[in-house]
């Protein structure tokens, strides 16, 4: 065996306060997270929306001490994972690459190829596919690979998703099961998954798997828990002006406040590192409305971190894919069809003359409206909360 490599993807997180507007910029220049018809306008927009959003960003961070945890935490994964796999015989080393900030994907393969790895995993710290975090990492790997040389002399293999990985699974268990048993009457509380949304378009138009691997996740975490406690699915963290997945979290729980539930914990379904949306959205914003609504006990199940178990499951994603057959970008980006993983190849697919002149007009219109609502203040952007 050659030199082997792990990479571990992930969103990455602003290190301090002033890294919050360029990191909201890189993660809304992404076309997978914000999808526009004309590339053009994609730059100008990211800077916009990050701008005008930067304020109340900010504001969350400085509640959760003035940046996200997240590279820290993806350090000790590594470290844990390295070590777990050195355990077993497989010495490998491990990278990081974030997509919006440092350690950033890019600089991830950079040393990798200075570190001459000849044989690479590729693992998403996300264990349900989407298209805006999985796929826009994939893509960006995928580009950044037809590019250089070097790196497709490397021989690497992709985990697109493992919400059913037995650690995974086992470790959600473990964590879940400990809080419900801090409750007087732990069978009586309701259990509420709470994962990060996703446009509804994703799903229903480009044939994301993201839902559908949320709910299977769902399913297994329950079963193997073995309890007959009643629990509910939402999704949280809308951003922008289009439908989301449903039912949204902040709807769900002063309805279930008003059936008369009243105590709740909240699995973050989506979620394997403790950041923003776990210890500022859960823990501050949601906490507040449960307790505004009447429910009087709500706990939150900490992400995983480094729990012995779900390190475990990582080994195994990796030691397991060592072994396999490689899975290519091919196959990730075009399954058979089965999904489009890329929802803009729609644009450039259909790009005909009479599209081209309509879609040049259109821009303009859409541009200049977007002038005035800066100029005015006033506008659909603003009441969606985009500017
Ligand atoms: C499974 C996880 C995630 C999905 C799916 C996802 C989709 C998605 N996110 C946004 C917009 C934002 N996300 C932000 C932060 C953020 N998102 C995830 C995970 C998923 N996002 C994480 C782990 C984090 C936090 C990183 C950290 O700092 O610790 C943010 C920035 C924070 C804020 O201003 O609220 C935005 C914005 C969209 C639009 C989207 C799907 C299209
Ligand atoms: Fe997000
Ligand atoms: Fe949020």
């Amino acid at each position: 065996m050659g030199r082997t490599g792990v990479l571990l993807l992930n969103l990455g997180g602003p290190d301090s306060l002033a890294d919050v507007r360029p990191f909201l910029y890189n993660l809304f220049s992404d076309p997978e997270i914000i999808r526009l018809p004309f590339r053009w306008l994609q730059k100008p927009l990211a800077w916009l929306i990050a701008t005008r959003r930067a304020k109340t960003s900010e504001a969350n961070y400085a509640q959760i001490g003035g940046g996200s945890p997240l590279r820290e935490i993806t350090e000790q994964q590594a470290q844990a994972l390295q070590e777990s796999l050195a355990q077993e015989g497989v010495t490998a080393k491990i990278y990081i690459g974030m997509r919006y900030w440092h350690p950033f994907t890019e600089a991830a393969l950079a040393q990798i190829k200075a570190d001459g790895i000849e044989e690479l995993v590729i693992l998403p710290l996300y264990p349900q596919f989407s298209i805006s975090t999985s796929g826009s990492s994939f893509r960006l790997i995928e580009s950044l690979w037809q590019e250089d040389s070097a790196l497709q002399k490397i021989k690497y293999t992709i985990i697109p998703s493992w919400f059913n990985n037995r650690g995974y699974i086992q470790a959600m268990v473990a964590l879940l099961r400990q809080e419900l048993d801090q409750l007087p009457e732990p069978e009586k509380a309701t259990i509420f998954f709470s994962a990060h949304g996703v446009p509804i378009s994703y799903v229903t138009e480009e044939g994301d798997p993201y839902q559908a691997e949320i709910e299977a996740c769902v399913h297994l975490i329950m079963q193997t828990l073995g309890r007959s406690n009643p629990h509910v699915l939402a999704y949280q963290s809308r951003v922008g002006p289009v439908e989301w997945l449903k039912p949204y979290t902040e709807d769900v729980i002063p309805e279930l406040a008003a059936s008369g539930v009243k105590e709740l914990v909240v699995v973050p379904i989506s979620f394997i590192s403790e950041h923003i949306e776990t210890l500022q959205e859960i823990d501050m914003e949601y906490r507040e409305l449960a307790e505004e609504s009447g429910i009087h006990t709500f706990r939150r199940v900490p992400a995983l971190n480094t729990h012995p178990e779900f390190i475990a499951g990582l080994r195994d994603l990796v030691t397991t894919a060592l072994e396999a057959p490689p899975y290519t970008f091919a196959q990730v980006t075009h399954p058979r069809k089965q999904f489009k993983l890329y929802p803009q190849e729609r644009w450039e697919w259909g790009m005909t003359s009479a599209a081209e002149v309509w879609n040049g007009r259109l821009a303009m219109i859409g541009f200049i409206a977007l002038l005035l609502e800066l100029i005015s203040g006033q506008g659909p952007l603003h009441m969606a909360g985009l500017l």
